[in-house]
């Protein structure tokens, strides 16, 4: 995983987008703004999921295959609404089996974050953030997606500042 801030061109979206000079973004800085992020080893990778999964309690997990073969004819809608920006009612878990892609995030300043993911990421996006996602140029990711109970994944787009969700995640930021 490597994070940094975007860098706002209007270009194809695949690209890596990242300023020259590069601007990193830590670890810490996206746990300020609620995103979790662990490295999972090739060794123990179904233990370490375990492990998170009975901590944060995870019961479900189900898998995507984000490329053309994995969606067929819904490849291009889907992703167009993932690359839309949105937020969740719950969290979104992926942990990358396969692949690379770009998730990017509105840190608390509402700049965009990029975050690159590749096999052995696993990352928490907290409720009510708003983020997207897309490919990079590779064009295929493999996640597992870890959910609680059934998961409410359906993407409202920005804006949508008065929902319940996204104030009670502005009140966790501003606490931090
Ligand atoms: C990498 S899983 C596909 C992306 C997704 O599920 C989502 O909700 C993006 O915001
Ligand atoms: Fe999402």
């Amino acid at each position: 995983m490597r994070a940094y801030l975007y860098d706002n061109l209007d270009t194809d979206c695949r690209e890596p987008h990242e300023q020259n000079p590069s601007v990193p973004v830590s670890v810490e800085e996206l746990e300020a703004s609620g995103v979790l992020y662990w490295r999972l080893k090739d060794e123990n990778f179904e233990d370490q999921i375990d492990k998170i999964c009975a901590d944060r309690n995870y019961k479900n997990r189900d898998q995507i295959t984000v490329s053309k073969q994995g969606l067929g004819e819904l490849f291009d809608a889907k992703i167009k609404t993932f690359f839309a920006e949105h937020l969740h009612e719950d969290e979104e878990i992926r942990a990358i089996l396969e692949g690379t892609g770009y998730f990017d995030i509105r840190d608390k300043q509402d700049r965009w974050v990029r975050i690159k993911v590749e096999a052995g990421d696993l990352i928490v996006l907290p409720a009510g953030i708003y983020h997207r996602f897309t490919l990079d140029s590779n064009n295929y990711l493999k996640a597992m997606r870890l959910f609680k109970e059934d998961p409410v994944w359906t993407p409202l787009n920005r804006p949508c500042d008065e929902y319940p969700y996204r104030k009670a995640y502005l009140n966790v930021i501003e606490a931090n």
